[in-house]
């Protein structure tokens, strides 16, 4: 493949920006949690809080992208310490597969141990209406059959198996546990499970490609995500992930409807106080330990 783009950062690289991290903060987050595209509201929860912009971090990436706002947020959500990321990394704002997934390590090194991704994703199942919360029971990986899976290259055992499982990437009982507090919320009426698909981005879908996606299993469609479930996975994360369905993929010739940034960020606003109240009930849920309340 290309050696010069499957390096990614080493061991104690990372152990280095997760030790600067924690010579300046006295929280040790135990939940780690990654904003999607216009939900980074949800690092406004956290209390108590440490921030760090992006580009004063060693080694992080910078953000690009309108709607991810390119900060590291450490504090506290009801008590429990978490970090958030305002703002994820994506392949198509042309960085390597490894730097883009490379906060996930840091999360590791730092002592996270269930990481909560969201984002925004395009509906393709119609079953999904614009303002659903999808849970992602699984996803399908579509730049990792060019080559482009972030564990490529040399593996370091530090981190995980050369070959991990990914059948089991997205937690069930994270998956119940996200229900059981929707219900209890009222939220049952929007909140959905599926699998999401993830593309390179950042031209949205044809209308073939949508009705292939659909066809081929995938229920929502977006440009992150699965990347970062990979890496956190492989070093022994637990990962819970939702879309936020901001817009319905084109599936139709005669439809006017096009894909656009714009809406995607207006969705996210709409349902900004309600993925709030889930994400932060949920993270009083969850013990050390990976157990559950
Ligand atoms: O996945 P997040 O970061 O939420 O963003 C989604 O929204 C953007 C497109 O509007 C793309 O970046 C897509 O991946
Ligand atoms: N690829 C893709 N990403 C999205 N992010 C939000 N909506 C969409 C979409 O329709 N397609």
């Amino acid at each position: 493949m290309f050696p010069e783009l499957t390096k990614g950062h080493s061991y104690e690289e990372c152990k280095g920006t997760a030790d600067w991290l924690l010579a300046q903060t006295d929280v040790r987050p135990t939940i780690g949690i990654v904003c999607g595209s216009g939900l980074g509201g949800l690092a406004d929860m956290l209390k108590d809080q440490v921030a760090f912009n992006y580009k004063d971090i060693p080694n992080f990436p910078q953000s690009t992208v309108h709607g991810h706002a390119g900060r590291l947020v450490f504090g506290t959500l009801k008590g429990r310490p978490c970090v958030c990321m305002q703002g994820r990394f994506h392949l198509y704002e042309g960085y390597t597969i490894q730097k883009i997934t490379f906060p996930m390590r840091i999360f590791k090194l730092l002592g996270v141990e269930t990481v909560i991704l969201t984002n925004a994703a395009g509906g393709l199942n119609e079953d999904l209406k614009v303002g659903d919360v999808m849970i992602i029971k699984d996803h399908i990986n579509i730049p990792g059959y060019g080559g482009f899976n972030p564990l490529v290259g040399p593996n370091d055992d530090r981190f995980g198996l050369r070959f991990p499982c990914m059948s089991d990437a997205y937690d069930r009982e994270l998956r119940q546990l996200a229900m059981n507090v929707a219900q209890e919320l009222g939220y049952e009426d929007f909140m959905k499970e599926g699998v999401y698909c993830v593309l390179g981005g950042p031209s949205f879908e044809t209308i073939a490609e949508c009705r292939m996606l659909f066809r081929l299993g995938a229920d929502a469609v977006g440009m992150s995500t699965a990347p970062e479930v990979i890496v956190a996975r492989h070093c022994g994360m637990r990962v819970f992930a939702l879309s936020l369905i901001t817009n319905q993929a084109v599936m139709d010739y005669d439809s006017q409807e096009k894909a656009n940034h714009e809406e995607v960020l207006q969705t996210g606003k709409q349902r900004a106080e309600q993925l709030e109240r889930l994400v932060s009930t949920m993270v009083t849920r969850i013990e050390h330990n990976n157990n559950y309340a």
